[in-house]
């Protein structure tokens, strides 16, 4: 259950040479006879964090399903490699807003972990083969001392690095991450977008990240879209943050964050 929510593979056959830009052309979304948006445009590049903004209701989430192919949609998605040729679907990582479970239930992170990278039920998997390879993916979101902790157990920060960690095992060609840090602390941020750093410096991967955290975002994007039913605008965090239908939907902001200050 949590690696179908986690991870789209590529489908098995697809010729994949390694993306390096997702082009989303002309996408709309809309529910019953209610358009929720329409013509969106939107280049994506491999080791490049693009941060998707807007208020609540804009279209944030369903704009990272319909990418998923879990909302239908209009419009085309084609992702091109190097020399600017069609790849096949690469595979896609996937951090969800919300994650509802038995928050009791006794499974640990280990036990997870082998569900998903195995198959198979937990009591079918051999945990002496998998737990090298779980623990290298918990170091990578600095979280190999959670191994053995029940997943109900963990604080929200460390229950979303661990979903990232499944998310990139095998490692993704694109990552869509929502809200992976809202109710996390400062330091729990400051982590996070430290391993992003680590991954898009590392693994090349592209990335697309829904944050209502302005600030500590605004100094790691490439690249800023902001949403409200549609693009309103997309840049530079710098263009974004200048203009004024930003500046009215999230009040003033007088100047990007000091790098010294976070
Ligand atoms: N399956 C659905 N059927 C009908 N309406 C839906 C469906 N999914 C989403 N919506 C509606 O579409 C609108 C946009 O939802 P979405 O979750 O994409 O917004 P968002 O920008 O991510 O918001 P937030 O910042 O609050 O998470 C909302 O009004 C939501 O109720």
């Amino acid at each position: 259950m949590f690696k179908s929510i986690l991870h789209h593979s590529a489908a098995s056959g697809d010729d994949c040479s390694k993306v390096c830009c997702t082009k989303i052309e002309n996408f709309g979304v809309g529910f019953g006879e209610t358009k929720l948006f329409s013509g969106v445009n939107l280049h994506v590049h491999c080791g490049q964090l693009t941060a998707v903004i807007g208020p609540n209701g804009a279209g944030k989430s369903t704009l990272l399903k319909a990418i998923l192919g879990e909302v239908p949609h209009e419009g085309k998605l084609n992702y091109i490699d190097a020399k600017g040729k069609h790849t096949g679907h690469p595979v896609i990582g996937y951090v969800p807003q919300y994650l509802r479970f038995d928050v009791s239930a006794p499974a640990s992170v280990m036990d997870i972990f082998m569900a998903c990278l195995s198959g198979l039920p937990v009591w079918l998997c051999s945990s002496q083969k998998l737990r090298a390879r779980v623990k290298e993916d918990l170091a990578r979101v600095k979280a190999e001392h959670l191994i053995d902790r029940r997943l109900g157990a963990l604080s929200g920060g460390e229950l979303q690095r661990v979903l990232l960690a499944l998310a990139l095992d095998p490692m993704p060609d694109l990552l869509l991450l929502d809200e992976p840090v809202s109710g996390v602390d400062h330091n729990g941020l400051v982590l996070f977008y430290q391993i992003l750093a680590e991954l898009r410096e590392k693994e090349d991967i592209a990335i697309i990240l829904i944050s209502h955290d302005l600030h500590l975002m605004a100094k790691h994007a490439d690249q800023v879209v902001l949403m409200d039913h549609g693009v309103v605008t997309c840049g530079t965090p710098k263009e974004v943050f200048g203009n004024p239908r930003t500046q009215e939907i999230f009040g003033l902001i007088t100047e990007l964050p000091d790098e010294e200050a976070v």
